[in-house]
């Protein structure tokens, strides 16, 4: 994507704020928004009837970056995945000091997913594709963050390569693209190079849907 910021919270509508909710259960007391910058970070206070009819008033805090899109690019010809590595501050400072693999992903920066995630591919990937599939769309750390992604596949030939990818340098991508055989992916899952959920998911689903095949890949 481009450096702006993602969309802002009132992508949701309009019923989260303080006494307005759809659910009889929660009630929102006050808002106190912590941070605006890259992401938004709101501090709700809500109070929240118990199955067992007591109330409780707590507070929760979520961060908003908006919403993503991922896919998993495949060529069931040479049963092959391209995948990217790049580095991930925030995977950094957790102390992890090598590139993450992942599958191609970003955010999707006010277009639809579909679009979004041919913006990426090409950005990323140097990749024109075609048909791409939706899988679904689901919460990755609905504990805190707001963001959902969208999960698609892709079939690629080498033929629609029409750059090198890479990412944008203006806003600090460094990104390799890597041609991987699908058996190695997914022992790269079982020997820990692969670390990234999303795409552990991906390569999970085109497993169990056949869309390639896990010949050699081991136990
Ligand atoms: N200025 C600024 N730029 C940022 C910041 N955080 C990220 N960026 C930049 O914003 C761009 C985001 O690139 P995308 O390709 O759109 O997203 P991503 O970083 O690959 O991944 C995002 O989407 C994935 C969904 O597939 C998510 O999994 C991932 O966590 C992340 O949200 C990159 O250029 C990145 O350097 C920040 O705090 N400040
Ligand atoms: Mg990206």
């Amino acid at each position: 994507m481009t450096g702006t910021p993602p969309d802002k919270p009132d992508r949701f509508g309009d019923e989260v704020v303080p006494g307005k909710c759809p659910d009889d259960r929660i009630t929102i007391l006050s808002t106190r928004l912590l941070a605006n910058d890259w992401g938004v970070l709101t501090r709700y206070t809500l109070s929240y009837r118990r199955r067992s009819g007591t109330t409780q008033v707590f507070t929760r805090e979520t961060y908003d970056r908006g919403d993503g899109a991922a896919i998993l690019l495949y060529d069931d010809e040479r049963q092959v995945v391209l995948l990217t590595r790049q580095f991930r501050f925030p995977a950094y400072v957790t102390g992890h000091r090598e590139d993450l693999i992942e599958v191609c992903g970003g955010l999707l920066d006010h277009d639809d997913p579909a679009t979004a995630m041919r913006r990426e591919v090409g950005e990323e990937m140097g990749v024109e594709i075609g048909e791409i599939t939706p899988i679904g769309c689901y919460y990755m750390s609905p504990g805190s963050v707001t963001e959902r992604i969208h999960f698609f596949t892709g079939a690629y030939r080498p033929g629609m390569r029409i750059g090198p990818g890479g990412g944008l340098e203006g806003e600090g991508e460094e990104i390799d693209v890597m041609e991987v055989a699908f058996p190695e992916a997914l022992r790269m899952i079982g020997d820990g190079r692969i670390l990234d959920a999303k795409t552990i998911l991906l390569l999970q689903h085109a497993a169990i849907k056949g869309l390639l095949s896990v010949r050699g890949a081991g136990r």
